[in-house]
């Protein structure tokens, strides 16, 4: 972390282990491998792979394996994220894996874009979060 609040993203490790993780990706069904990595805010690295199902519509994205990984490793926040296809290309999480991440990382989450990088709001604007459940 640097000063006020601003994150310092390695995101060519970042990207590195999205990579390693969309290489263990199980995606014998669409052929389409995806890797995720995240930067948490005490200073690892979490990752995840997609991993398929003959049932499709159980399939889980790589992001799920990525929370999942989050938690069972510690818990933290969310600060910087990227994920890859298998030709290593940057991709943007789908709907659902918006909602995902933004429990974990918030909307000011960093997501790596082909510019630069951008916060999660943008992605996923007005979002419903767990604030939304407070005062019940
Ligand atoms: O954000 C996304 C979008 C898609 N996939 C996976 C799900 C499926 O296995 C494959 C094709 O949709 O890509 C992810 O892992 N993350
Ligand atoms: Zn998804």
């Amino acid at each position: 972390m640097g000063d006020a609040g601003q994150v310092d993203v390695d995101w060519i490790a970042l990207r590195a282990a999205a990579v390693t993780a969309m290489r263990q990706a199980y995606a014998p069904y669409s052929g389409y491998a995806v890797g995720a990595a995240a930067l948490v805010d005490d200073g690892r690295v979490v990752a995840g792979c997609n991993v398929e199902n003959a049932s499709y519509g159980l399939t889980l994205c790589a992001e799920c394996g990525l929370v999942s990984a989050l938690h069972a490793t510690g818990g933290g926040r969310l600060v910087a994220f990227t994920c890859v296809d298998h030709n290593e290309e940057l991709l943007t999480p789908c709907g659902r894996c918006r909602q995902l991440l933004h429990e974990h990382g918030g909307p000011n989450l960093l997501l790596e874009s082909k510019t630069g990088s951008r916060p999660l709001r943008e992605l996923l604007p007005e979002a419903f979060g767990p604030e939304n459940l407070e005062d019940q």
